[in-house]
């Protein structure tokens, strides 16, 4: 598999050491990476010895079979279109974009036209299994997340005792937590929808993990889910699993026998 990578960050890092340098998908490689600036692709050229583009066209003329967006929700909202009418596969870690029901639409639409397909990698958080299981004939009465970052990754600014920062609905959620949130919006994509799915978000002074609790109530029965995610040493907003779960997506697209 050839893989393309939008992006320079914590996640796009981890990507390209694990695949490139640590060898963890043997017979794939990161061809080649999308970045914005050219001094940060000169560098990634001259670290990693693969190709570094800051033209989308280049990049996605590079030789590569799929995509990973490991950017921004802008960065989905700006591009994918674009790379899905190249008949490239997706994976999308800033789901918060698909937020949108006509972007989403659209990109839906896309993909069953030129055959190609979109994942949307688990992130931080788990249970989207039994979430989708549960929609199967639709039996889900309610889904919420708490989710618990440290304050100052999460404000940009230390506080005195914790404080709730956000309670409302998903879609409200990642429209003021962008870079913090995007699990609420995998979430409700697996099963009720944005605007039906409940969040809560604390800043916590002594928090040291990215803590999500995951509650869902159907037919099936209930689920609890903690997560106590240790943040990645670069962006602490990001979480270690969140990086994982891109890369299991990928590992996932070379197996013959899926799991899950
Ligand atoms: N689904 C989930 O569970 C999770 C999702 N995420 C999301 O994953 C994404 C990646 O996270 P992470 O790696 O930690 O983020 P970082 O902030 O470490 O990296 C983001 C990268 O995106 C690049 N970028 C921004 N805009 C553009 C652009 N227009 N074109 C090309 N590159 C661009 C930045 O480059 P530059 O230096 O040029 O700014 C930077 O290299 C984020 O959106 C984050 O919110 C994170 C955790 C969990
Ligand atoms: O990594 C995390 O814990 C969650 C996160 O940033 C996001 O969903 O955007």
């Amino acid at each position: 598999m050839k893989i393309g990578i939008i992006g320079g960050g914590t996640v796009a890092t981890f990507l390209i050491k694990s695949i490139n340098v640590d060898q963890k998908l043997p017979g794939s490689l990161v061809e080649s990476v999308y970045l914005r600036k050219p001094e940060v692709a000169d560098e990634w050229e001259r670290t990693y010895g693969t190709r570094a583009f800051t033209d989308m066209e280049a990049f996605l003329s590079s030789g590569i079979d799929i995509v990973v967006e490991a950017a921004t929700v802008e960065v989905v909202r700006d591009y994918a279109e674009l790379v899905i009418s190249k008949r490239k596969e997706l994976v999308v870690i800033s789901v918060g974009a698909l937020v949108d029901p006509e972007l989403y639409g659209r990109l839906n639409e896309l993909c069953r036209q030129l055959g190609t397909k979109i994942y949307l990698p688990s992130g931080a958080i788990g249970g989207l299994d039994v979430i989708h299981s549960a929609m199967a004939l639709g039996q889900l009465d309610e889904v919420s997340l708490t989710t618990r970052k440290p304050a100052a990754s999460l404000l940009g600014r230390q506080v005195e005792v914790e404080e709730v920062v956000f309670f409302g609905t998903a879609t409200e959620a990642i429209s003021k937590f962008p870079k913090n949130i995007n699990v609420a919006i995998v979430l409700s994509l697996a099963g009720l929808g944005c605007d039906q799915t409940s969040v809560k978000i604390v800043a916590d002074p002594e928090a040291t993990k990215n803590t999500h609790c995951i509650e869902a109530v159907g037919s099936f029965g209930k689920m609890n889910i903690r997560l106590e995610n240790d943040p990645m040493p670069d962006n602490p907003k990001t979480s270690y699993l969140a990086a994982l779960s891109v890369l299991s997506t990928l590992k996932k697209q070379t197996e013959r026998i899926t799991i899950g």
